[in-house]
């Protein structure tokens, strides 16, 4: 059984989206019946035989968490969270090279306090969302993933990551001379530990494949030809597992997490709009833009 339903999310990660594809309609015969139902910037398409979902993060050129991405990524999130028929998701990237470049820094620019406010309000639905679904959550890290991007990964309940040397992952935010706030801090905490984050975080700094793999920021490496399969061999690992008996054991581990930001949601705002209004930070985050061009050339 489990096996039949690691070739079936295999088809489908080999086959990626396909536009137009509903409901059973484009299916071969004897194919698994697949359903394309997410949109735009996020390609969703579910196996439902295998139960399982792959996301493919379309926002190019780098996946940066845009207002509008991050608002497509809750939808289609929440429209298989209410599926009955699906149990897992692998979180992915269309992008080459990139699996997320975090947030996007142009929505932290130059804007008016009701936009950073409405930013903000959705990074924290986006995180609360991810890091409690009840789905098991598989992150298929296909290439570089800074900030927002190791956020998102972080919050999956599996890492694994090309073993591509030119690829990096982690919180860098005090390289851009902003702060990460207190439950990326927290989710970084739950993954590799406090001393590992607390170097990590205060240097900013982004590993390479086997470093990340070395302090458990991510749990398996394999060969950039192989992240697919592997996850879906993975996931069905994990699928074997009773959900009621998995989900409820995420909830214990995480819910503290989750309940702190809950408590302080609003206040966390505030800080965030107070924070990146700052004329100090507004210069430190042009300045980071103009060093991205002109490392480009
Ligand atoms: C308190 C808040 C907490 C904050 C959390 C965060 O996530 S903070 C976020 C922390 N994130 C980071 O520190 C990551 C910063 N980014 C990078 O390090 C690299 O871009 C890369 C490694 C992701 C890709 O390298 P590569 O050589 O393949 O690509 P490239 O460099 O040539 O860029 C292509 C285009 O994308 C653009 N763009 C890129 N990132 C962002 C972004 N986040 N946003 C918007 N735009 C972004 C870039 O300007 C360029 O645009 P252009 O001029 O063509 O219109």
């Amino acid at each position: 059984m489990a096996a039949v339903a690691v070739t079936m999310v295999r088809r489908l990660l080999r086959s990626g989206p396909r536009p137009g594809l509903c409901g059973a309609g484009g299916r071969e015969p004897g194919a698994a019946p697949r359903r394309a139902i997410g949109h735009g910037r996020v390609a969703v398409e579910l196996d439902s035989s295998a139960g399982v979902a792959v996301m493919k993060m379309e926002n190019l050129p780098v996946n940066s968490l845009s207002l509008d991405f991050l608002t497509e990524f809750l939808i289609s999130l929440e429209k298989l969270e209410n599926d009955r028929g699906c149990r897992g998701v692998i979180l992915t990237s269309g992008a080459p090279k990139i699996f997320s470049a975090g947030l996007d820094i142009m929505e932290m620019y130059r804007k008016s306090t009701e936009h950073y406010a409405e930013f903000w309000k959705t990074v924290q639905e986006m995180w609360l969302r991810l890091y409690q679904s009840n789905m098991v959550t598989i992150a298929a890290i296909n290439g570089s993933s800074p900030a927002g991007g190791c956020l998102m990964a972080m919050c999956c309940d599996y890492r694994i990551m090309a073993e591509n040397p030119k690829y990096s992952i982690g919180l860098n935010e005090t390289q851009l001379g902003i702060v990460a706030p207190f439950w990326f801090k927290d989710t970084m905490v739950n993954t590799i530990g406090n001393r590992a984050t607390e170097r990590s975080l205060e240097l900013g700094l982004l590993y390479s494949p086997p470093e990340a793999h070395k302090i458990g920021l991510v749990d398996q490496l394999v060969p950039e030809e192989k992240i697919q399969s592997t996850a879906a061999a993975v996931m069905s690992q994990w699928l074997a597992i009773p959900d009621h008996a998995r989900q409820i054991t995420k909830s214990m581990m995480r819910k503290p997490t989750v309940d702190r930001l809950l408590a302080h949601r609003e206040s966390d705002i505030q800080n965030f709009v107070s924070f990146i209004t700052k004329d100090a930070i507004q210069k430190s985050l042009h300045m980071y833009m103009e060093m991205l061009k002109q490392r480009r050339g």
